[in-house]
């Protein structure tokens, strides 16, 4: 797309509004969109741009300000900083697939220098953080679990866009059957390599406005999630507690697994997001969920369920590390200080859930983080204190589920190797009272 003086206005505009970081990108890009009534072309733009730039934020910055780009230096010093104009600018030619010659036209005095010595920016050469577009606390708590090149991989795949997965609703459709309608319409997809529910599609469509989104047949649901409701297996008469439901992603997965029969709690502290899983679950036909809405973990309304639950799933709050090809903005978003007071409500979260299980219960507890702290040394420190409850290795229920994923005592999704976002997740079960 032609990039003229108004479209680079609108990036300008919106990056500076993001950029700041105050809320999260996509809250504020809405925003952005709801105040500036502009264009589907210029809306994509926006978009692509807003979000690459949060991606290579890192390299951008590096190419905005470094000292040693010779064209720059006849510019004044204050022309060296990561102005929202310098960073549209450098992902343009960059990663925006722009050449000069095309951008020329929106260019002022001495910008057409210094983007070439963006263009020529060996990033093999910067230090691993700008590499792996991770900050410096970050890399530095991976470090403690993973060597400098699986950083660099975990990096560089959270640096890609992520697919548009979509889960099919057994409820009211079969996989085949609505692979066949997406062909029908033309809208290349293919079947998931490890969950039999779901699709993945080629390009991002809006698919809200599809009769098989419409109709409830499909949800959107990153493949590593699905597995998630795959692990707790629910079956069909169970009483399972969804922990934290949220909008219900997975609870609607659980649903379905349970052909909307037994009972299904979906507990979450949030009114605003449990109000928003009403309309799916109005679209999905599934009659056996019943939304809760919890002060805090140690609820009466929680302590009630005690020892009468045969599944819970435990989806804790988390740092979102996993996600950042879709949210790339959380690493900037996060902290030490977020992660440490994360863990202690994952803690509190895991221990309270736990009560609800009878004996030979089982419970999953996933985070879509990629740091162990989040996830092994909860799960560790647990056990610790838990000895009535088992860790049952994620591989081998994998396997009773017949799917083709070689895990071992715990699920680790990774984009470069599965294709899906960050997962982790645990089985445990209830082998003592
Ligand atoms: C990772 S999100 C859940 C996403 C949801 N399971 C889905 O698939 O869409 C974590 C959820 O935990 C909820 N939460 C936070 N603290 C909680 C607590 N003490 N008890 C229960 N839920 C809590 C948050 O409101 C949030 O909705």
């Amino acid at each position: 797309m032609l990039i003229t003086e108004y479209r680079l206005d609108l990036v300008i505009q919106a990056l500076r509004a993001i950029l700041p970081l105050a809320h999260p990108a996509d809250t504020t890009l809405r925003y952005f969109f709801q105040d500036n009534r502009i264009g589907s072309n210029e809306r994509a733009l926006v978009a692509e741009t807003v979000f690459g730039v949060l991606r290579h934020r890192l390299l951008l910055e590096h190419a905005c300000e470094s000292k040693g780009e010779a064209a720059s230096d006849a510019a004044p010093s204050s022309a060296k900083v990561a102005t929202p104009r310098r960073m549209a600018l450098a992902y343009f030619v960059r990663f925006g697939g722009y050449n000069l010659r095309e951008i020329e036209p929106v260019l002022k005095h001495g910008e057409k220098e210094w983007l070439a010595t963006v263009k020529g920016v060996k990033v093999e050469e910067l230090p691993l953080t700008v590499q792996a577009e991770l900050p410096d606390w970050l890399v530095e708590k991976m470090r403690a679990s993973y060597s400098d090149a699986d950083i660099l991989a975990i990096g560089r795949a959270m640096q890609q866009g992520a697919p548009l997965d979509i889960r099919v609703n057994t409820l009211l459709a079969k996989r085949d059957e609505v692979l066949q309608q997406l062909h029908e319409k033309k809208i290349e997809a293919s079947a998931t390599p490890y969950s039999p529910i779901g699709i993945r599609l080629k390009d991002k469509i809006p698919l809200n406005r599809d009769a098989l989104f419409t109709e409830g047949k499909v949800e959107v649901q990153d493949e590593g999630s699905q597995l998630l409701g795959l692990l707790l297996a629910p079956k069909r008469n169970d009483m399972v507690v969804d922990f934290c439901a949220g909008a219900g992603g997975k609870t609607l997965m659980l649903s379905a697994q349970m052909n909307s029969q037994g009972r299904l709690y979906a507990l979450d502290v949030s009114e605003k997001r449990l109000a928003n899983l009403k309309p799916r679950l109005k679209r999905s036909g599934a009659s056996n969920i019943q939304p809760m809405l919890i002060a805090h973990e140690n609820d009466l309304k929680v302590k009630r369920l005690a020892g009468k639950i045969d599944r819970v799933l435990v989806d804790a709050p988390c740092s979102g590390l996993g996600t950042l090809r879709r949210n790339p903005d959380l690493k900037f978003r996060q902290s030490p200080g977020s992660i440490e007071e994360l863990t202690r409500k994952q803690a509190a979260i895991l221990a309270s859930a736990s009560r609800l299980l009878k004996k030979g219960g089982r419970l999953v507890y996933a985070t879509c983080s990629i740091l162990p702290e989040e996830n092994q040394r909860i799960v560790e420190a647990f056990l610790a204190e838990h000895p009535d409850f088992t860790l049952k290795p994620a591989g081998d229920v994998l396997h009773q589920q017949k799917i083709a994923l070689e895990m071992g005592d715990y699920l680790e999704l990774r984009p470069q190797l599965h294709g899906t976002d960050g997962f982790f997740a645990a089985v445990l079960e209830r082998t003592g009272s």
